[in-house]
This record gives structure tokens, C-alpha cells and sequence, in this order.
């Protein structure tokens, strides 16, 4: 068992990186298989793929960091939240993992004092993996799974005037999300399931993405802080930023705004986050 240094979350980061491709293989070798699906209570659909990527991811976590706790969507929603905690999101997704789109990812962050400061999100059909400790970091999953990632050092764009490029969810939109987005100058909308969605705003690829419908903690951390160590940031209505392991609301998060430019916030109508 290792003991937990959070003086290194690159090197802890580089770790989740490997238990997440792992992951990523096991959902790419159910993807073709026939797989019974099951809708839970909020109406999201879990497959069997989900359980075992959780199930792997889990273990893994136990193997390196024994007692900490590990808050994972499918078996493990209701664990405690500690100082220390573990949120993992097997299969973000699931809609899109189900109808083929390939646009899921393995979410995994470790939060600390309600922040996340060491995390992961792989693409594993897009064969794409960011990663962030103190920096973030991106690059292609290998073909070969023992190959080293060829890792990349990604920063978010600073938002032009208008024309900004728009990530929104391709299954989960609303009225209050729409209102919101119609204050900026949007040149492209882009729709995008998943953590992806901060992902390609670490990478410069997007701008925005804003969310007043329902998620929950283990969709945003890591890609949280992937963006915000990105140069970016997601901040809660009043422009502060989110903060995880509200067990008290069942690990809901409330709207957000991930956002590229620190800049975009007062046009978004939210006050300027404060510097980290
Ligand atoms: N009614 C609801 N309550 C809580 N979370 C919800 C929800 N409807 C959607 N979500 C969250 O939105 C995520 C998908 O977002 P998107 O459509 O942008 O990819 C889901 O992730 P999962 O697929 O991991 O369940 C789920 O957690
Ligand atoms: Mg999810």
C-alpha cells in the first residue's frame, strides 16, 4: 500500500491515468458485446460495463491507497466523504456508450478538503486521455496498453470577442442553460456528451459549456480539474468555484459554468472567480 503524498499529484495523476486505461479496455471489450441495460432512478441508464469498469477501478484504488474513500457512481454512491476521497464515474456516458456515439469517459478524481487536486478522464473509443496534478496533461491512449503515453502539456484558448465555440450535452439540455448561453456571441454549438465536454475546453478546442441541469460530483471533479488547471475554470452561479463530497445533497452539484477564459464570467453575468 502506498502512503498518500499530495506534495506529488502529477505522479498521482500519472496512476489514475494507468487505472483508467485499464478501465477503458474493459469498456471497450463490452462495447461490442450485446449488453442488458437497466435505467435507474433518476431515469440514466447502467450496463454491466459500468459495474465492472467501477468494480476494476475500485480495486485498484484499494490496492494503492487502502482507506481512502472511494465515492464511485454505481455501488458506492453512498459512502462517506472523508478529508481524502475518491470520485469515480466508471462510465460517464452511458447513453452514448449504449447508441454507439463513443463520446464516454472514465472520470476518476481525488478530492481534497473539497477540492480535486489530482485527476483523470480517458476517451477510451476516441483514444484520447487528459490528466492533471498540478499541470494538465494530455495525449493518445496507446494501441498497445503497456506503451507509455506520449504526454502533451495542454492550456485552455483565451475566448475571442464573439464566435465563441459552445459545448452542450447531447442528451441533457434545458430552458435555464439555453437562457444562459444566449447572452454570449455563440458562433458554434457543438454537442458533446460526457466529462469530454472540459476536456476539449482544457485543449483550446472549445470555450464554454453550461450546465444548469442535474449532475452529479463524480461527472465533474476531475474534469474540473483538468480545465482549471488548464487555465480555465467552472464556477457555481455566484462565480465561485464547485466544491465535492456534499454527501448532505446526495453529491449533487448545482448549475455551473466550465469556461476556458476567466475572462467569459462577467459576460456570462457571473462574478470574476477569484484566483486558486
Ligand atoms: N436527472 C439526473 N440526475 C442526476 N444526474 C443526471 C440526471 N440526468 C443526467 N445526469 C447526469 O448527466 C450525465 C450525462 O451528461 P451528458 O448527457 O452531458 O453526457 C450522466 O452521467 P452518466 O452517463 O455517467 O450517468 C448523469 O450523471
Ligand atoms: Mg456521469
Amino acid at each position: 500500500m502506498m502512503r498518500l503524498d499530495d506534495h506529488d499529484t502529477d505522479s498521482i495523476a500519472l496512476r489514475l491515468a494507468r487505472i483508467a486505461v485499464e478501465a477503458g479496455q474493459v469498456l471497450r471489450r463490452l462495447e461490442t458485446a450485446l449488453i442488458e441495460k437497466h435505467v435507474k432512478d433518476d431515469g440514466s441508464p447502467t450496463t454491466a460495463a459500468d459495474l465492472a469498469a467501477e468494480k476494476l477501478i475500485i480495486d485498484r484504488i484499494h490496492q494503492v491507497w487502502d482507506g481512502v474513500p472511494v465515492i464511485a457512481e454505481e455501488t458506492s454512491c453512498t459512502v462517506k466523504a472523508d478529508d481524502y476521497f475518491f470520485l469515480v464515474d466508471p462510465l460517464d456516458g452511458t447513453g452514448d456508450y449504449i447508441y454507439g456515439t463513443g463520446e464516454y469517459s472514465v472520470n476518476i478524481a481525488l478530492v481534497r478538503n473539497g477540492r480535486p487536486i489530482a485527476s483523470v478522464v480517458a476517451a477510451p473509443a476516441m483514444g484520447r486521455i487528459w490528466i492533471a496534478g498540478e499541470t494538465t496533461r494530455s495525449g493518445p491512449i496507446p494501441t498497445t496498453p503497456s506503451d507509455e503515453i506520449a504526454w502533451q502539456d495542454v492550456r485552455s484558448r483565451p475566448a475571442p470577442e464573439r464566435d465563441l465555440v459552445a459545448l452542450v450535452s447531447r442528451r441533457h439540455g434545458d430552458q435555464a442553460t439555453e437562457a444562459c448561453l444566449s447572452t454570449l456571441s455563440i458562433g458554434t454549438r457543438r454537442m458533446a456528451s460526457s466529462a469530454l465536454k472540459f476536456c476539449l475546453i482544457a485543449s483550446g478546442e472549445a470555450d464554454v459549456y453550461v450546465r444548469c441541469g442535474p449532475t452529479m460530483e463524480w461527472d465533474t471533479a476531475a474534469g474540473d480539474h483538468i480545465l482549471s488547471c488548464a487555465g480555465g475554470c467552472v464556477v457555481g452561479p455566484g462565480g465561485a468555484p464547485l466544491t465535492y463530497g456534499h454527501e448532505d445533497r446526495g453529491y449533487r452539484n448545482g448549475a455551473f459554468a466550465a469556461l476556458g477564459d476567466m475572462a467569459l464570467a462577467p459576460r456570462l453575468g457571473l462574478a470574476l472567480p477569484k484566483a486558486a
